[in-house]
């Protein structure tokens, strides 16, 4: 009961309807319903953010962007040293010094590379030195051996040496403070070499993807197993998807071949979203009676499937899934269409979450040295070998295989020409663009 007698009157909490998660807004469609394949990558590629960053041994961060900018803490050289073995001297005791009238010095010591000397050098001295040993205090120059007798006692050194010769200078190099790297950069092998050099260990790097591959169809066989009925066929799918993820960067988890069963693929999907930054799958996703994979990803989560102006690939899929939203590349089975689909949708996506730019291929000019006709209306990827001439002109020597289902035609491609939606022919003599695949 409320205050003077009253009941309080009880305000029931206000309903809030939540709204239903969709994925953001779709590219535009062309008058086949069909998106264009730039738009459908940019599409994806704004699904996506670069992985966070964490502290790596610099071995382990090669290939990886670095998320600081890295200052010296020490010089090098850290000190001055010999460039050669020979003897530290004084540049003014081998003055007019030849072969017929050598000077001649008493050696009073020797340094190896990190020995130190224990006293300075005096004037009419000399003190034998290795490669890389400190130089002296009041030596100004090295000798190196070729120009002397020698001498272990004595030494008699039979030209005029100037001052500071093969003498590598504190700081010559780098010094104390220098800014080397910056937030972004790409860490190659000399990139390591460098960190090394200036005494780091670790690195601050976004990591490798940690990327899931799994193909489908109950018709595909493990390499290395029997074909035992009549419509099976080896797994090539997995296999190359995976070896193309880790050629791009990622660290790739392959789990093979998956049946057409619902529930089989559901919770394989499931299970792998504990370990992956990103998952491919390949089959399953066009208008077939058993297309597991596009009737299993809606029950994931959030997802799109989509016509796509391309040949080959033109089905495609993508979906942010679990709780986590772990992107999703459904792609489409045909061995080419999967790995042509790789090099325009997922290449790039493993390279944004890297943090590694460009995210994109470079694209190339080569002449063609042969007619190409184009079917218009979907933009075309075009197996091709490219090689430079004796002029360094690029050109595309061969050209054939257009069919998404040959493996072999595509092993001996060394590139994809671009061929824009619009075009029908290029003539023999004109350039065409292109991706070299095997760089
Ligand atoms: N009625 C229609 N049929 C098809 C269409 C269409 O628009 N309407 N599109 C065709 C195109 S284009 C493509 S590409 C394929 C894509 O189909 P799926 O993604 O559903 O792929 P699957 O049917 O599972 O497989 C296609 C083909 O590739 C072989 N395959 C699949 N996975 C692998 C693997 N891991 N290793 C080797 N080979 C694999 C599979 O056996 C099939 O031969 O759909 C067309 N059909
Ligand atoms: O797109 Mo399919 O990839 O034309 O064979």
């Amino acid at each position: 009961m409320g205050l003077f007698g009253r009941k309080k009157k009880v305000v029931p909490e206000p309903v809030v309807e939540e709204p239903t998660p969709t994925l953001p807004a779709l590219p535009e469609v062309d008058d086949n319903g069909w998106r264009s394949w730039a738009d459908h990558r940019d599409w994806i590629l704004d699904q996506v953010e670069p992985l966070p960053p964490f502290g790596m041994q610099v071995l382990d961060a090669l290939g990886l962007c670095l998320c600081e900018d890295i200052s010296s803490d020490v010089s090098l050289p850290g000190f001055d040293n010999a460039a050669m073995d020979g003897y530290a001297v004084q540049a003014a005791d081998t003055w007019n010094a030849s072969e017929k009238a050598p000077a001649t010095l008493a050696v009073v010591g020797e340094i190896a590379a990190g020995g130190v000397a224990d006293q300075p050098l005096a004037p009419g001295t000399a003190m034998k030195i290795m490669t890389g040993a400190p130089v002296p205090e009041g030596a100004d120059t090295v000798v190196q051996y070729e120009l002397t007798d020698r001498g272990t006692e004595d030494v008699r050194i039979f030209a005029q040496i100037d001052q500071d010769k093969n003498i590598r200078r504190k700081g010559s190099d780098i010094e104390e403070g220098d800014e080397l790297l910056r937030d972004g950069d790409v860490i190659d092998a000399r990139t390591i070499g460098l960190l090394a050099g200036i005494g780091i260990d670790k690195v601050l790097v976004r990591p490798r993807p940690r990327v899931v591959v799994i193909s489908t169809g109950s018709e595909l066989i493990e390499p290395g197993l029997p074909l035992t009925d009549l419509g099976q066929l080896y797994d090539s799918n997995s296999f190359m998807l995976a070896a193309q993820a880790r050629a791009a960067g990622a660290q790739v988890f392959r789990v093979g071949a998956v049946g057409d069963d619902e529930e089989t693929m559901k919770q394989t999907i499931s299970d792998q979203l504990v370990r992956a930054d990103l998952i491919i799958t390949s089959g399953g996703i066009s208008q077939g009676d058993w297309d597991v994979v596009k009737a299993v990803a809606p029950e994931l989560g959030l997802v799109d499937f989509a016509a796509v102006a391309m040949q080959p690939g033109k089905p495609q899929g993508f979906g942010l899934i679990g709780e986590d939203k772990v992107p999703m590349i459904m792609l489409p089975g045909n061995p080419v269409s999967s790995f042509v689909s790789f090099e325009a949708f997922v290449r790039p996506v493993i390279r944004k979450l890297m943090g590694v730019r460009p995210e994109l291929r470079e694209v190339v000019t080569a002449v063609t040295q042969t007619i190409i006709r184009s079917k218009p209306g979907r933009a075309q990827f075009v197996r091709a070998r490219i090689r430079t001439d004796a002029g360094g002109r690029r050109v595309v020597e061969w050209i054939g295989h257009s069919s998404s289902h040959l493996l072999g035609g595509l092993q001996q491609a060394n590139a994809l020409l671009l061929v824009d939606a619009e075009t029908e022919v290029i003539a023999a003599g004109d350039q065409v663009k292109a991706w070299l695949i095997d760089e």
